[in-house]
């Protein structure tokens, strides 16, 4: 995994660990599973949206907000970066994983 996905997975289990004032990861760990879940659906809505508009760098910003709320979800959840990465490996190693295509699945 990338160094910045490292280190954001660090800074959220050291909010967990160590809770701190102002910080918003610690509002969303305070709140609990559910306010976390309603924020990876915002996000993900706000994402949507982003790609559908073309504007290239709301939808940087709004895929990073997505990605961070995804990791808070993830920490709350138990799971690690590291089982994330282990399930990409496997993928990696397989080739033509396109399941039977009908045309009528086409515009689906
Ligand atoms: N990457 C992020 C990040 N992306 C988005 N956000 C916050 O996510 C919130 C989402 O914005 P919204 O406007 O949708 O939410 P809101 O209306 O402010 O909040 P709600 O009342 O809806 O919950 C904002 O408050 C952003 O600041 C983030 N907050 C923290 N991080 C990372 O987490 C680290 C630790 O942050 P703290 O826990 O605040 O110290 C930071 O250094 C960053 O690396």
């Amino acid at each position: 995994m990338s160094k910045a996905f490292e280190s954001m997975e660090y800074v959220i289990q050291q909010r967990r660990e160590q809770p701190m004032e102002k910080s918003y990861t610690c509002y969303l760990f305070e709140k609990g599973m559910d306010k976390i879940l309603k924020k990876v659906g915002e996000e993900t809505a706000e994402t949507i949206i982003a790609a559908k508009n073309g504007d290239h760098e709301n939808l940087v910003g709004e895929i990073n907000d997505l990605l961070y709320h995804l990791m808070v979800m993830m920490n709350e959840a138990g799971v690690t970066l590291a089982e994330v990465e282990e399930e990409m490996d496997k993928r990696a190693g397989k080739i033509g994983n396109l399941k039977q295509f009908h045309v009528s699945d086409h515009n689906t």
